[in-house]
């Protein structure tokens, strides 16, 4: 851990960015959280605290809503097993999807250094793609209504391949369309999913302090350097456009 950086021992080999979305670019804990308690609601079951859903984000939607649901019905002394768990799973996907396109976009907290750093990267000359596991129906209407769509060359999202973080097939598939090597293609994230993800593809990895790292120190995540906003990160790169 914290060995030799490839990307802050020489921000000069990158020629490309990969952004996660959740945590990175973006805030939408208060989204997640309305969505969930829709869910719950529907379902006669309690809430779910903000703090257990901030460290259950970030490895897509399914996931988010199996473990919330499965801590709620232990909560409530439902009495289930794993037959009837996938039963109102589905159910709970449905009204989780429901309850996060009704709270709507106009919420959205884009990060401090978002914008100004993603204009300086886009200025410098590097071509730039999204790769997060959250589904495409909730990923672009964030991207459109923030504005931020117009950075990105393409949206990888948790649906578009049969393999998401911290598989590295989305950011291969990422490299593949930027052209670049991984070695030379910096991904930009903010939890452990990221960084395997990225060391398995054997691209760079740049982790920001701010977002949900699973509940845990952001230190403790194999990367190769931890920065305080996107714009930090950007002012490292050199041009190269
Ligand atoms: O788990 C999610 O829904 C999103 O996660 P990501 O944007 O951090 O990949
Ligand atoms: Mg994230």
């Amino acid at each position: 851990m914290n060995t030799p950086s490839p990307f802050l021992l020489a921000p000069n080999s990158i020629q490309a960015v990969l952004l996660d979305l959740d945590g990175t670019l973006i805030n939408t804990l208060d989204e997640f959280v309305a969505a969930l308690n829709f869910m719950s609601d529907a379902m006669q079951l309690p809430h779910a605290s903000p703090q257990f859903v901030a460290q259950t984000i970030g490895k897509g939607s399914e996931h988010l809503v199996r473990v919330v649901l499965q801590m709620l019905l232990l909560e409530a002394k439902q009495p289930h097993d794993a037959q009837s768990i996938e039963h109102m799973f589905e159910q709970a996907m449905h009204l989780y999807f429901t309850g996060y396109e009704a709270a709507g976009t106009s919420h959205v907290k884009v990060y401090p250094g978002v914008r100004e750093g993603l204009e300086q990267i886009r200025a410098k000359g590097y071509p730039m793609g999204i790769v997060t596991n959250k589904p495409t129906r909730l990923a672009m209407p964030l991207l459109h209504d923030t504005g931020l769509a117009r950075y990105a060359e393409f949206l990888i999202a948790g649906d578009t391949y049969a393999k998401r973080k911290p598989d590295p097939y989305p950011l291969i598939q990422a490299c593949t369309r930027l052209q670049t090597m991984p070695a030379h293609t910096l991904m930009i994230g903010d939890s452990a999913n990221d960084a395997a993800a990225a060391r398995a593809a054997q691209c760079p990895i740049a982790i920001l302090r701010y977002g949900f790292n699973h509940g845990n120190p952001v230190e403790t995540i194999d990367a190769d350097g931890y920065f305080d906003s996107i714009e930090e990160i950007a002012r490292l790169l050199p041009s190269i456009g």
